[in-house]
């Protein structure tokens, strides 16, 4: 079993991807942590939409919908909720549909294979993400990929760093699997930029504390805090948005 990093989403343009592997997204600041926070709070599916008119349509189409997510971290106009995952935290959102549309997180997941089975991973649900990325890759005897959603196309350091975080966890749980130079790279900054050093460092972290989202780090950067794995399940024939579940009892499109 092979694991494979990029850095960014763009990336997999340039390569010759397999539908069969195993794709964990991440989008440290905010996107994921989010998602993994709205299952933990009891929502029955996020659906993850590419562009706002997406979010806007889907959200309208049927009642009920949570339409959640930001343009540049403001909460677009239309829009119930933004995007803080210390917001979400503080509800109860039990039987919840939300719909999610975020600058760079659930562009990421668009960006992977269609039907593939995309997961999505931070530091908040690290060990788990990793067990959950394992167990099915050797369901299906197939390897597993990392996509750092990146900052509108630019290398985004705390999705890097949590890379080679959850590298070390697969690593750790699966001492055989065969690791690239990307692997190396990710770990090497993980080991200089852990939590602590991201909430200084990165430039997302000083753009969510400028806008005094500093509760949002806090999430953000916890390790290890949630067992919820959200997974992509299929896609909304409607619409076109990916739905998202937790415990993903309904892998039946994919
Ligand atoms: O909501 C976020 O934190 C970001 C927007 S921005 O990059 O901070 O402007 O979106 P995400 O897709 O979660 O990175």
């Amino acid at each position: 079993m092979q694991l494979r990093i990029y850095f960014n989403p763009a990336e997999l343009n340039f390569v010759e991807t397999s539908v069969e592997d195993i794709y964990i997204v991440i989008d440290v600041m905010r996107a994921t942590t989010t998602m993994t926070i709205m299952f933990e709070q009891g929502a029955r599916h996020v659906l993850a939409a590419q562009t706002l008119d997406q979010a806007l349509e889907a959200g309208q189409k049927v009642p009920g919908r949570i339409l959640c997510g930001e343009y540049h971290t403001e909460t677009p106009p239309g829009f119930d909720f933004g995007n803080s995952p210390a917001q979400f935290a503080q509800m109860d959102l039990a039987n919840q549909e939300l719909v999610l549309t975020t600058s760079n997180g659930t562009r990421a997941l668009f960006a992977c294979p269609n039907d593939s089975i995309r997961l999505a991973g931070c530091f908040y649900n690290g060990n788990a993400v990793a067990a959950a990325a394992l167990a099915l890759a050797q369901e299906r005897h197939s390897n597993i990929a990392i996509v750092c959603a990146a900052e509108y196309g630019y290398f985004a350091l705390e999705d890097t760093a949590c890379a080679g975080y959850l590298a070390q966890e697969l690593l750790q749980q699966y001492p055989d699997l065969a690791i690239h130079d990307s692997t190396h790279g990710a770990i090497t900054i993980y080991e200089n930029y852990p939590p602590a050093t991201l909430l200084e460092k990165a430039r997302s972290s000083q753009d969510l504390l400028a806008l005094g989202q500093k509760k949002d780090l806090e999430y953000c950067l916890s390790k290890n805090s949630s067992t919820c794995v959200p997974m992509v399940t299929g896609v909304e024939a409607e619409t076109g948005l990916l739905r998202l579940a937790y415990p993903a009892t309904e892998l039946v499109s994919i």
